[in-house]
């Protein structure tokens, strides 16, 4: 399915990473539009081309523009679901009020999955608009570099290949390459489990680990995020991916990440209310903790790291006590 230049795109979500990759698309459609729902940040886009409490420093294309108004999707050709997760169903609700053709592809760019159903992103659109192709794209990329047009690498995931390679075109510039797949669980499930190790990955730095328990957790990290992502429907070989083990290692070591950074506060004695309302900006891993934690449970998988998050998360846990819980198990082989 291929695009042309004179279609126009919207990026539902008008925060870091939705302007990151609204500058990749405005480099393959005539225009790009991001619809937020704050009136001033759309002014400040559409008149200084600037979007400054998300990229600070960053000039956007003059064809990105923002609008509060879904029904700016009606025209596009593409229609990409930046948000969080919380607010995936709500946003996929009002965009199928609003009538849009049943051809346009979807694809949904935010990784978690949805608190009570325990389902993906790409299930809830699907559910709600479905008659729409669907797709998701994911992988280890921080919206601070990909606007800054340092070199990038994703996979967008599609069970219809002319689709998956029609946006793998798009999304694809002289700085940022992406892969193709048709596992689309695996991509979704891959970017949604490894924000709860990146907090994990914090919370370590926070109480002064070092390096050697960083490299423990990101390999049992993986470990786990293998066993409970083909639990859930992700392929083996998914996790070996970029949108697997590729976004665990740059979450896990790099300050851009959200959710460590929410790791390392906790581990440095900050609380949770503290650390989230600092940030301004959505850390997945805080929410999904709960909904993985969940869904692990409810699957029967074993997953220590993921509990001693929630128990740090949601029960009051030291992170201390946790650690020594975590090295105190019962010893076992490393495979199987
Ligand atoms: N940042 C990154 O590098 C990457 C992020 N992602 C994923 O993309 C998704 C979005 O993250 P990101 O752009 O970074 O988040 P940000 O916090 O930077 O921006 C969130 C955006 O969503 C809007 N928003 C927040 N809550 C709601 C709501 N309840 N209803 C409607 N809109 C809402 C915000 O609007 P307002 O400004 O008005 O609050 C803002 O425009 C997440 O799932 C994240 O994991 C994936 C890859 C990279
Ligand atoms: O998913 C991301 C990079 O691939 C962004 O991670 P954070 O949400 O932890 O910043």
């Amino acid at each position: 399915m291929p695009f042309d230049s004179s279609q126009t795109a919207v990026v539902l979500g008008s925060g870091s990473w939705g302007t990151a990759l609204a500058m990749v698309l405005s480099e393959h459609f005539s225009k790009v539009t991001l619809i937020g729902r704050n009136i001033e940040q759309c002014a400040e886009i559409n008149g200084f081309h600037t979007n400054a409490n998300y990229l600070p420093r960053i000039d956007l294309p003059k064809n990105i523009e923002a609008s509060v108004d879904y029904k700016d999707a009606v025209d596009a050709s593409l229609i990409l679901f930046v948000l969080p997760t919380s607010a995936t169903r709500s946003a996929a609700t009002e965009l199928a009020s609003i009538g849009i053709s049943t051809d346009v592809p979807l694809v949904s760019c935010s990784k978690g999955i949805e608190r009570g159903s325990g389902i993906r992103m790409s299930e809830i659109i699907t559910e709600l608009m479905p008659h729409n192709p669907i797709a998701v794209h994911s992988g280890p990329t921080h919206a601070e570099e990909v606007s800054t047009h340092l070199a990038s690498a994703a996979v967008v995931g599609s069970t219809n290949n002319d689709l998956a390679e029609g946006l793998q075109s798009v999304f694809t510039t002289a700085y940022f390459r992406t892969y193709t797949s048709d596992d689309v669980a695996g991509i979704e499930l891959g970017g949604a489990l490894k924000n709860v190790f990146a907090i994990a990955a914090g919370i370590i730095s926070g109480i002064g680990l070092g390096d050697n328990a960083i490299a423990a957790l990101v390999t049992r990290g993986l470990a786990e995020m293998t066993r409970l992502g083909i639990a859930l429907g992700g392929r083996p070989e998914t996790f070996s991916g970029l949108s697997g083990i590729g976004d665990l290692m740059v979450t896990c070591y790099s300050p851009h990440s959200r959710n460590n950074r929410v790791g390392k506060a906790l581990g440095s004695g900050e609380t949770l209310e503290e650390v989230t309302e600092r940030l301004g900006m959505v850390a997945e891993g805080v929410p999904n903790t709960l909904s993985i934690y969940e869904a692990a449970r409810k699957h029967g998988i074993e997953t220590p790291i993921i509990d001693a998050v929630y128990q740090i998360l949601y029960e009051d846990k030291s992170a201390q006590e946790a650690l020594v819980d975590l090295l105190t198990r019962d010893l076992k082989p490393e495979m199987g």
